[in-house]
């Protein structure tokens, strides 16, 4: 089993460490975590830039593993103090079968849960979603809301169904006992939108805009309010959160939190403006342009497109029923828990948020000419 958190000095295990949310954790876990000793990265896909941390005093050690295999994550996870647990498919556009994101993201983070229990790790903090809660099916708003706010989630695709699963595998993995006779310390962490460097999404509607001309076209009412979050905030709650588990078992095990920070509540398009905008693109009109029955239409016909040339190559774009119902759905959070529970309180401000994320969109601009 292994040693107590006391002794200060930790192994920490960041499955899905080199996505764009689990490369911030494992940067900021070695800025900010002092008892640090020994860093696993677990992916599927391991990034060249690992090798520039492992000049550093604490021991970084990359492992190609994949979730679904129990065998793996088992071996990754003997002798790890805390696991955080970020790996998913994230597929909202139907690239993945629905068998494929559930494997990963409900049968890897299964996977995860035994082998805490089978190799004695006490700590399991698990990156789950805003989807989780919603945008439900019937498309009703979650205007402010926090974790206790009253909400239908009712969901039917596949990736919003296979992370309310999986936490809820997480949540009632809390207490289980691990190997050594003590309990497993669990709970789950809630980002919306996440934004900043890395961001594949904004780069993807950036490239897109430069194809239309240095133009987007608003699509959705700037009424429409959507949750955003940053993705250095993000990871701050994730390392704040694994370091207070141990002295807060008591209050922290088996609950929820939504990520947050000071990011303005706005459309999902009027708030991409913000990185947007400085790159030199506009959004056209103040209304959306096509009426959503039009849009709806034309997402359909996408998925319908999807679905016939599947035999012959992958068509997967932005527009879908799906995403459009979740853009045009609002969903945003206004909540205090994680600083009542853990004494959270944003690393970045909005300003130092909104100025990374657009000097990474110019060094991305400038490096792709
Ligand atoms: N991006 C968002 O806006 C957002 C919002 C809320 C929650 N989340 C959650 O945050 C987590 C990270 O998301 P992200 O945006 O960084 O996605 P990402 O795709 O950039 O990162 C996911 C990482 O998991 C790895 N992975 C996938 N399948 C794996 C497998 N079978 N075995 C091992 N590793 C595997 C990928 O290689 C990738 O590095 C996910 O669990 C996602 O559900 C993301
Ligand atoms: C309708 C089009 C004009 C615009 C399409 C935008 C669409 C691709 C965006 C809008 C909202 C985005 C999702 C939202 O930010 C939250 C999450 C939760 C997270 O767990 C995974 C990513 C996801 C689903 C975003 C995906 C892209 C969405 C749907």
């Amino acid at each position: 089993m292994a040693d107590s958190v006391q002794a200060q000095k930790l192994v920490y295990l960041v499955t899905g460490g080199c996505g764009f949310l689990g490369e911030h954790v494992v940067r900021m876990l070695l800025q900010r975590e002092p008892r640090l000793h020994e860093l696993r990265i677990f992916d599927l896909h391991l990034g060249s830039w690992l090798e520039e941390l492992k000049t550093g005093t604490v021991q970084v050690t990359a492992i190609q593993g994949d979730v679904t295999q129990a065998h793996e994550v088992a071996a990754a996870t003997a002798g790890a103090h805390v696991v955080i647990h970020t790996a998913g498919l994230v597929d909202v556009f139907g690239r993945a079968s629905p068998k494929t994101i559930h494997e990963v993201n409900v049968q890897g983070t299964q996977n995860v849960i035994e082998a805490c229990v089978q190799t004695g790790t006490r700590f399991l903090v698990y990156t789950s979603s805003m989807e989780v809660v919603g945008p439900n099916i019937k498309g009703h708003p979650f205007y402010r809301g926090n974790e206790d706010t009253p909400y239908e989630a009712v969901h039917r695709h596949p990736y919003p169904c296979s992370k309310a699963l999986a936490e809820q595998l997480v949540l009632e993995a809390n207490g289980r006992e691990v190997r050594g006779g003590l309990p497993l310390v669990t709970c789950a962490l809630r980002p919306t939108g996440i934004y900043g460097e890395g961001h594949q999404i904004m780069r993807d509607i950036y490239h897109q805009g430069l194809r239309l001309g240095g133009r987007l076209f608003r699509a959705i009412p700037a009424s429409v309010e959507h949750g955003r979050v940053y993705v250095g905030n993000v990871a701050w709650m994730h390392v704040l959160v694994a370091r207070e588990l141990e002295q807060r078992a008591a209050l922290m095990g088996g609950q929820v939190y939504f990520c947050y920070d000071k990011s303005p509540y706005k459309s999902y398009e009027d708030f991409n403006m913000e990185f947007l905008r400085p790159c030199g693109l506009r959004l056209v009109g103040t209304r959306p342009l096509l009426p959503y029955w039009l849009l709806m239409l034309l997402a359909v016909l996408n998925a319908l497109l999807q679905w016939l040339l599947r035999p012959l190559l992958l068509y997967a774009p932005l527009l879908n029923p799906y995403t459009l119902a979740v853009a045009n759905t609002t969903f945003t959070v206004s909540t205090n828990k994680a600083q009542r529970h853990f004494g959270y309180e944003p690393l970045f401000s909005w300003e130092e948020s909104r100025t990374r994320t657009i000097r990474w969109m110019q060094a991305k601009d400038s490096s792709a000419q």
